[in-house]
């Protein structure tokens, strides 16, 4: 065999020999760097000024390239491998790349009760600086990697977002720097067409430099529920009464682990008392994969409650990555790896995402299936049977959204809030025919369904059936009124299949 493709061979067929005996090492190099960076540079934090500085180095490039290459539109020059999706933005290539790596926390605000922080930093650096400080955000994201720019960018959702909807719901101040240079701030108060139009616009309104999201007390624990349902009527209507319920309830989940089966969780936020029982640490790296637990809930058919510690329950699902790792290292969840390498896991997604060979690109475009659909909450039923039928992929990850009417490019169907799902499908489909057109099928029912995708995977939707399911029109008002015609691209030359691949 050609060295290549013994190479190529032994890459695919035993991954996880490079992920085990390399990413992995790697993955503890950068944690220790990281800390090692935090402690050096933790002087320099909080003083505002930094973030000035950084800002102006910023306006700086844009009016650089403004004299200097006028023709080519402008993007983040955060590199394809760091972004949380499986795809490549080759869109990167052909434009200009602007350097806006700002990674730090700026301040926090208890008495108005809001954090300020820059766009790069992640969920998994935030999170627990402001634990420690006895605050938490509201729609607190489970994969550690994900950036607050991104979120607000693109979009994001949560267990609690049945609560609070979607990511950006909880950001009330945005600072950007236009395609002139210009530096702008804006929240419901100051130009709130703006304010409305920023989230999901992909970066094609300008470049963000500071978010201000709204914190809340953090407690102890989640008091987690797990209720194992079968019967796919039964579990629509359980998960509808749930969300209802928004006094006990500040979190809802839905595992699904067959078309009838699922488990149902539902958790409050709470310091415990002394009748406080099971304490369970899921994020002890010995624990089990936590779609693996909530499955013995299933097996065992019984109703159970446990307390999580905060923290482990927001990252619930960052050591499988849901349970994209089992395909990777497939021995990943048994109790000797777990015990043995479990405190290194996960490899970083970016490392995994750097490393992949083009075989292992397209041998996932071909045989493996990355996508979430957000629906209305009643089209469960009708949706899980569709997704069945044509993927036959399981778990399926079931997060209620509520979406509320509006302007910006995400908003409910209806004039007042609404209950949405997000249907999360991650895995190699279980059918014989699976191809491309079966995923463009799959995003035509959504938007016929009166539903949204979300678009970190790419779509391959047209412009016109794009347009029809996010509403453009304030959007364009705003990409004139801040001269983006010539200076940024649209949404959709950042998410269209051709360049998101
Ligand atoms: C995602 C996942 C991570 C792994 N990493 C990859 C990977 O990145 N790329 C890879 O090709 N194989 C990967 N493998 C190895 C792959 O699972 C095995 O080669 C496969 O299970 C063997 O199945 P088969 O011989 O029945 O082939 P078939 O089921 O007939 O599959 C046909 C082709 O698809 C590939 N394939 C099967 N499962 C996956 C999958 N989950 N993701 C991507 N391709 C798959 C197979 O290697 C094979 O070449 C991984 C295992 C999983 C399951
Ligand atoms: N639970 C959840 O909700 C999950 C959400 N996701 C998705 O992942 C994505 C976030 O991933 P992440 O890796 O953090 O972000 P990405 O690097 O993927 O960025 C997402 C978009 O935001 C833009 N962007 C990022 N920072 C800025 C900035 N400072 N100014 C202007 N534009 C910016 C990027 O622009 P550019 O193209 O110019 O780089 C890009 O188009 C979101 O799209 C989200 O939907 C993924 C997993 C889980
Ligand atoms: C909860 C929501 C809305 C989405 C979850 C999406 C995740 C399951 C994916 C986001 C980035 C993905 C990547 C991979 C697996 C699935 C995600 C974590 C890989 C690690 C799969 C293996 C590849 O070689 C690299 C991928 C990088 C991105």
């Amino acid at each position: 065999m050609h060295s290549d493709s013994l190479m190529e061979y032994i890459l695919v067929n035993y991954r996880w020999v490079f992920v085990v005996f390399f990413l992995l090492p790697c993955t503890l190099i950068g944690k220790v760097w990281a800390t090692f960076e935090k402690s050096l540079w933790s002087r320099r934090r909080h003083t505002g000024l930094d973030h000035q500085k950084k800002v102006e180095n910023i306006q700086l490039e844009i009016r650089h390239r403004n004299v200097y290459a006028p023709n080519r539109v402008m993007c983040t020059a955060r590199p394809s491998w760091r972004s949380m999706t499986l795809a490549e933005m080759t869109y990167k290539k052909c434009m200009f790349n602007i350097n806006v790596h700002l990674d730090e926390m700026i301040s926090i605000d208890s008495h108005n009760r809001t954090v300020r922080v820059e766009p790069s930093i992640t969920v998994g650096q935030l999170i627990p600086i402001l634990i420690q400080s006895g605050w938490t955000v509201p729609v607190a994201l489970e994969l550690e990697d994900l950036t607050i720019g991104g979120l607000v960018m693109g979009i994001g959702l949560e267990s609690s977002s049945f609560k609070f909807g979607l990511f950006h719901k909880t950001c009330t101040r945005y600072e950007l720097i236009t395609a002139d240079g210009d530096l702008i701030t804006c929240s419901e108060a100051e130009n709130p067409d703006v304010f409305e139009s920023i989230p999901f616009s992909y970066g094609t309104l300008g470049f963000l430099t500071a978010i201000d999201i709204t914190i809340i007390p953090a407690k102890k624990y989640v008091r987690l529920q797990y209720r194992p349902i079968s019967s796919l009527e039964k579990i629509q209507s359980c998960l509808i009464s749930e969300t209802l319920d928004t006094e006990n309830n500040d979190f809802v989940e839905l595992l699904m682990y067959s078309k009838d089966e699922g488990v149902l969780m539902t958790g409050k936020m709470t310091d415990g008392d002394q009748s406080t029982k099971y304490i369970n640490e899921i994020g002890r790296f010995y624990k089990p994969w936590f779609f693996k637990h909530v499955e013995s809930f299933l097996l065992s058919q019984k109703n159970a409650e446990e307390y999580i510690p905060l923290k482990d329950y927001y990252f619930r699902h960052n050591n499988s990555l849901f349970w994209e790792v089992q395909d990777i290292i497939p021995f990943g969840n048994h109790p000797v790896f777990r015990y043995l390498l479990g405190w290194i896991m996960p490899a970083k997604v970016a490392l995994l995402k750097l490393t992949q060979t083009d075989t292992i690109k397209r041998l996932y475009n071909e045989h493996h299936f990355i996508d979430d659909f957000i629906l209305p909450i009643s089209c469960l039923k009708k949706s899980v049977e569709k997704f069945h039928k044509h993927l036959n992929i399981y778990p399926i990850w079931v997060c209620p959204t509520v979406l509320n009417p509006g302007h910006g490019l995400v908003h409910s169907h209806a004039s007042v809030d609404n209950m949405y799902i997000d249907i999360g499908l991650y895995g190699e489909p279980n059918v014989s025919n699976y191809n491309s057109d079966i995923a463009k099928d799959l995003e035509l029912f959504v938007l016929k369904s009166k539903g949204f995708k979300m678009m970190y995977v790419g779509t391959y939707l047209n412009i016109y059936e794009f347009k029809k399911m996010f509403n453009h029109c304030l959007y364009q008002r705003i990409r004139m009124q801040l001269n983006c015609e010539y200076n940024f691209p649209e949404v959709y030359d950042k998410v269209n299949k051709k360049v998101r691949r």
